[in-house]
């Protein structure tokens, strides 16, 4: 169905509609499993449970004695110094009346409950093993520096969910739960093609009328960021013919396809013209910018058409496509949402959501980077978030609370 720019959907919407275009690809053929250094980055495809407590067993926080807190009277007491505990031991149990040597992550001797730091023992040395010895050691209550079996997670609990980004705290905890491997989903391929007669590659001569090709840059390390896998075709040009075969070409290949330009309102949009026949739907998005949008299958493959504007394309990846890549797939490099205070006062088309950029600064505040314009890269480069303006809202005064997506 190609359908002219009729309705307005709002930015929710729109971004639910990217999600359920996206989630039929979330298929068990997609999961692979990977040792987990090659899972970096990658989105956990299946909860993970602990199979074990950890720690596995108590143990010592610190390098002292361990010792049966029921032994030391209030005021302290001399104890007998027992045979030492060393990392990686099974100790026998602590017969009451010692102190046993213990070093940090040692196994607490059955019956000891509680360990004293060295420095807090007189003398604050250990003995020469197998010397007998005696050590005077201030009260201690149960527990006292002593880290629980399961007091970080117990057996059976859930350690990771499904759709977890595996950065290095979740590689860090499957390999302390002894797992060497893990299933991830594997990278989407995309497909990115940028249109326009006007649009050249850098590097290029730049004769009149012509301007380099900035959005499939901009997209491409977008899309890398959130871990998928880009195919670029070069700049289309507005020959219908020439895109409706270089998709052709390429459907069987990936598992989605975002084209930028060619998606409004002139008299050769060539997005639209290829995509007729095919059920893509193109319409106005409350939002800008960004507000052109495209949406739909090619040839059944999953086709987004964002904007030409290198704001808009960029705008749209970052409010449609990453939060749908990170929903579906835990998706590398989602974006955090903070509360800031505007450094200066904005102007936003009431009816329409508008995304400006602005880089927030260590006080909390946030300072707008250029106007609205969505032709701004050089102001967008000099930006570290997007200022979210929610429709319904005409002017913000200096000092006004928003919402900022850091980029
Ligand atoms: N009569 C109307 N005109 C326009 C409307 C409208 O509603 N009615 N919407 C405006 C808005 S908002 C946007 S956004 C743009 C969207 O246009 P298209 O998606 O059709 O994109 P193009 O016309 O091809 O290009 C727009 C702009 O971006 C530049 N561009 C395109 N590709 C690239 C690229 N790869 N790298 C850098 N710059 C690129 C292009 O030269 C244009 O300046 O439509 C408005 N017009
Ligand atoms: O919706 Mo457009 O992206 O404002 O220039």
């Amino acid at each position: 169905m190609h359908r002219t720019q009729a309705r307005h959907v709002s930015v929710e919407a729109h971004r639910e509609s990217v999600r359920q275009l996206l989630a039929p690809l979330r298929t068990a053929d997609r999961i692979e499993r990977l040792p987990l250094l090659a899972a970096l980055g990658r989105g956990l495809a299946a909860d993970v449970v602990a199979p074990l407590d950890l720690p596995p067993f108590a143990n010592s926080q610190m390098d002292g004695f361990a010792i049966r807190s029921a032994d030391v009277p209030d005021g302290g007491t001399e104890l007998r110094v027992a045979a030492p505990v060393p990392a990686g031991a099974a100790p026998p149990e602590l017969a009451p009346g010692t102190a046993a040597p213990i070093m940090t992550g040692a196994m607490m001797p059955p019956g000891a409950d509680a360990v004293v730091p060295i420095e807090q023992a007189v003398p604050a040395a250990f003995p020469v093993p197998g010397v007998p010895a005696t050590v005077r050691l201030p009260a201690a209550p149960p527990r006292n520096f002593v880290r629980d079996a399961g007091s970080d997670i117990r057996a059976g609990e859930l350690a990771l969910t499904a759709g977890t980004c595996l950065g290095p705290g979740q590689l860090g905890l499957l390999a302390a739960l002894g797992f060497t491997e893990v299933s991830v989903y594997r990278a989407l391929r995309v497909l990115l093609v940028t249109t326009g007669d006007e649009v050249v590659e850098p590097g290029s001569p730049l004769a009149a009328g012509k301007i380099y090709d900035s959005n499939a840059t901009l997209l491409e390390s977008s899309m890398r960021q959130a871990g998928l896998d880009v195919t670029r075709t070069g700049i289309a040009t507005d020959r219908v013919e020439e895109l409706t075969g270089l998709l052709r070409r390429h459907t069987a290949e990936v598992d989605l396809i975002v084209t930028t330009g060619g998606v409004s309102q002139g008299a050769y949009e060539v997005v639209r013209q290829a995509m007729a026949g095919h059920a893509v739907d193109f319409f106005g998005v409350a939002m800008q910018p960004g507000g052109p949008q495209g949406i739909g299958t090619f040839d059944g493959v999953p086709v987004l058409g964002f904007p030409g504007n290198p704001v808009s394309c960029l705008v749209s990846f970052e409010m449609f496509l990453r939060p749908a890549l990170g929903d579906l797939f835990g998706s590398p490099a989602p974006r955090p949402v903070l509360r800031a205070r505007l450094a200066g006062a904005l102007t936003s088309p009431s009816g329409k959501h508008q995304v400006r950029r602005g880089t927030v600064l260590p006080d909390g505040t946030v300072r707008l980077e250029g106007g609205a314009g969505s032709h701004l890269v050089s102001a967008l480069a000099h930006s570290n978030a997007l200022i979210q303006v929610p429709e319904g809202i005409a002017a913000l005064a200096g000092g006004a609370e928003v919402e900022v997506w850091m980029l």
